[in-house]
């Protein structure tokens, strides 16, 4: 029966989690039925692209990161709402059991039950658990036809270098083959670098780390890619803080550059590097959205050695901060360097790289790869090296991928599907993912009525906020934090067990991030994902790229109703809370309302503060706004009359379960759509007009002439043949077929005058 659904091993639904320290035998345990071919030879000699004889080194437990954090925490703006969602999921809870008491009393026989009785109703059914048929690998891939281009170009540095028998086109060098044999010690690190290791607990380095220290420290440009959870923080870190140790500073200026995609990653990346370089005297200052501005502005100002930024914070900080510049940026870092220059990104990281020193060093990390990230590595970097751990969609290597399939027709029974799994196998712990915010605040609400310790983390949110969620879920005063993409990469959050996927994410990679938040630093883990129809074709790729079985979960079918049944009923308390939100919303909008006209009231004109400009011009930022929102749904909606009656109905009337769920699929759909037609448009280097201004770093500034632009460089470096073209001017052929050539009595000019002097 299950076959079909392309899974290759069945695990009853109370199958708990592993022990971390049982992660051998527990794969041993739970072997698929039948392996292919491919596994069996991988099963027996390990995997190739990760070393299994590595060990992460025990963390002493006497360290703590707190401190190096204790700064950031200082910026939050401490405003606070009146209640918290808990508080009011609380007040709802109580008022219903009161009631439910007066009702039971009232009416001995055929009254509801009280809330926990109806969840240990539902627990004793732990044991009715079904069994099911396991299909194999070798049904599961018998219609998928080979992978795609994109996989082939990112593939294992081994693998590619065996096909194709030369070095991938893009890169100067391959170096994803190590030292194995190589310690902290044999790296040349500079001894306070040693000590803070030693102090943070890292016995040996991690394969990433031996492959990509030696070749930082040498001052090349790297294009790394390895595994989620297996140090890639600390690989291109070490290698900054020994260079700027090596190579005091001349005068207090910027010099090292982290990019990353969400403020949390930034805080992170912040701290590790504080922790890393703490018995240097090396400063490193957090430039994110969501903490204060002035206190950011003070720290640049004194040009701290490294800089840790979003890019809408850091472009704010260039356009709004006198005297900072990125003029004498040494190295550059993306990390998670895929979506640092996806669509979202695409202009902000323009503009940045724009005003970067030509002279640098420029170093991508990611534990996927994509076409913008090798685009950029063939324009904008010297004779990058390649460094592939592991190929571009590698999963952590010690994660065990579950998946629980969703049946035609019955996508409403996602919600109750997520909450049979957090209230009976995985109960803490937990990071459970949804494709929207509405949806995971909604979860939130649900499962705290259910009596769950829950927290939420996405954009809708403050700062406090989200940093308050992954606070309490690091300390464990929460047991599942329901979170939106957001918090898909880069987070390492110590002891994440289990990641719930309710609906499959936008693509594979998203896949590969979101699973990576478990079975970090050489731990298991385990995901366990949704699918329904139409997200098999994702779930044929994972299975077919992976290295360890594939489970099927199976959930009772009786359990599956009680849980439907239950949400049915807790729908009026979902409603009352969201009714206390919405009032309390409310009331503090007009408080705001009031307390601002009485300061602009008493405010001077003169004492206004300057308004704060950006590198777009208002309607240019909301035109690349517009277009990308138009892009979205003209591509989902093409011939799809029914999406856009459901779009367009969905946001008036209340969404049933089903629809809810087919929203979230649809989301993705649309996100996977426009990247599929991004991919496909063929890629063209931008050339730049003579006559079109370029402004650079110093120019900006008032300053000498920079030396070139990272335009100027893809001209001289890549597109030289597309700069010869656009020297040369559109062809006569074309200007005719685009109407640009006028007849002259009654002949077309002659070719050579329309090519630019
Ligand atoms: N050499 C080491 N020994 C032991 N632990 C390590 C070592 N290097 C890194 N770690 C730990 O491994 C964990 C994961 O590291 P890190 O967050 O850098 O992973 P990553 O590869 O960047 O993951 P992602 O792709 O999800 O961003 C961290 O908790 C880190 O402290």
């Amino acid at each position: 029966m299950l076959s079909d659904f392309d899974l290759i091993g069945t695990i009853q639904d109370e199958a708990d989690v592993p022990e971390e320290n049982e992660s051998e035998s527990d794969a041993e345990e739970e072997q698929p039925i039948v392996l292919n071919k491919e596994k069996r030879a991988l099963k027996g000699r390990g995997n190739s692209d990760f070393n299994v004889d590595f060990e992460f080194g025990e963390r002493d437990g006497l360290y703590s990161e707190d401190w190096a954090m204790a700064d950031v925490m200082a910026q939050l703006k401490k405003r606070k709402a009146p209640t918290t969602l808990d508080e009011k999921i609380e007040k709802v809870r109580k008022k219903r059991k009161i009631e439910e008491r007066a009702q039971k009393e009232g009416t001995k026989t055929g009254a509801p039950l009280a809330e926990e009785e109806r969840e240990d109703e539902v627990d004793d059914e732990d044991s009715d658990d079904a069994k099911d048929e396991v299909g194999d690998k070798e049904t599961a891939d018998g219609d998928d036809d080979g992978g795609s281009d994109e996989e082939d170009e990112f593939s294992s540095g081994d693998e590619v270098l065996k096909k194709a028998g030369k070095q991938p086109e893009a890169f100067f060098e391959d170096a994803s083959q190590y030292d194995e044999s190589l310690t902290f010690q044999d790296m040349n690190l500079s001894r306070p670098l040693l000590k803070a290791i030693t102090t943070m607990g890292f016995r040996q380095p991690t394969p990433i780390q031996k492959a990509c220290v030696p070749v930082g420290l040498l001052g090349k440009d790297v294009c790394a890619c390895a595994a989620t959870g297996t140090g890639k923080t600390a690989a291109f870190m070490l290698p900054v803080l020994e260079r700027l140790l090596y190579k005091p500073r001349e005068t207090q200026v910027t010099r090292v550059l982290v990019l990353v995609p969400t403020r949390e990653l930034g805080i992170q990346v912040h701290s590790v590097t504080r922790q890393l370089g703490q018995f240097t005297n090396i400063t490193c200052c957090l430039a994110v959205g969501g903490l204060d501005l002035k206190s950011q502005e003070a720290a640049l100002r004194a040009g701290p050695d490294i800089l840790i930024a979003t890019p809408g914070r850091l472009i704010d900080h260039l356009h709004n901060t006198p005297s900072f510049e990125l003029s004498q940026i040494e190295i550059l870092i993306l990390d998670e360097a895929d979506r640092m220059l996806d669509e979202y990104f695409e202009e902000q990281m323009k503009e940045i790289i724009r005003l970067c020193s030509y002279q640098r060093q420029t170093m991508l990390f990611s534990a996927t790869m994509s076409e913008e990230v090798k685009d950029l590595a063939s324009v904008s970097l010297k004779q990058p090296v390649r460094i592939f751990v592991n190929s571009n969609t590698d999963v952590a290597p010690y994660l065990r991928q579950e998946f629980v399939r969703i049946r035609p027709a019955k996508e409403g029974d996602r919600e109750a599907i997520v909450a049979a799994l957090l209230t009976r196998t995985f109960q803490d712990h937990v990071m459970l993912f949804t494709q929207t915010k509405k949806q995971a605040h909604r979860m939130h609400i649900l499962l705290g009525l259910m009596g769950l310790k829950v927290g939420e983390l996405h954009g809708n949110l403050s700062q406090t906020q989200r940093l308050e969620s992954l606070r309490r879920f690091k300390d464990e005063q929460i047991d599942i934090l329901v979170a939106t993409d957001v918090a898909a990469r880069g987070l390492d959050i110590e002891g994440v067990k289990t990641v719930i996927n309710f609906t499959m994410p936008n693509t594979l990679k998203h896949y590969v991030h979101r699973v990576g938040r478990t079975a970090r630093a050489g731990k298991v883990g385990r995901s366990v994902s949704l699918v329904g129809e139409s997200e098999r074709k994702m779930l044929k790729e994972i299975v077919r790229k992976a290295k360890m079985p594939v489970k099927a979960r199976v959930l009772p079918q009786e359990v599956i109703l009680k849980f439907r049944d239950l949400i049915e009923k807790l729908e009026k308390d979902i409603y009352a809370v969201l009714r206390l939100e919405k009032e309390e919303k409310e009331m503090a909008q007009s408080e705001a309302k009031i307390s601002s006209a009485q300061k602009r009231l008493t405010q001077k004109a003169d004492e206004k503060p300057l308004a704060r400009t950006w590198f777009q011009t208002r309607e240019e930022r909301k035109k690349e706004r517009m277009s990308k929102a138009l892009q979205d749904f003209d591509l989902a909606l093409r011939g799809k009359k029914k999406r856009a009656q459901f779009l367009n109905e969905g946001k008036k009337k209340v969404l049933s379960a089903e629809e809810r769920a087919q929203f979230e699929i649809l989301k993705s759909q649309m996100y996977a759509e426009r990247v599929a037609k991004r991919d496909r448009k063929p890629k063209r280097a931008r050339a730049v007009p003579e006559d079109e201004p370029r402004e650079t770093a110093t120019t900006k500034k008032g300053g000498k002439p920079a030396k070139k632009s990272v335009f100027d460089r893809e001209l001289t470096n890549v597109s030289k043949k597309a700069l010869k073209q656009y020297r040369a001017g559109p062809s006569f052929e074309d200007r005719k077929r685009l109407g640009h050539v006028h007849k002259k009595g009654g002949r077309f000019k002659s070719k050579a005058k329309f090519r630019r002097k």
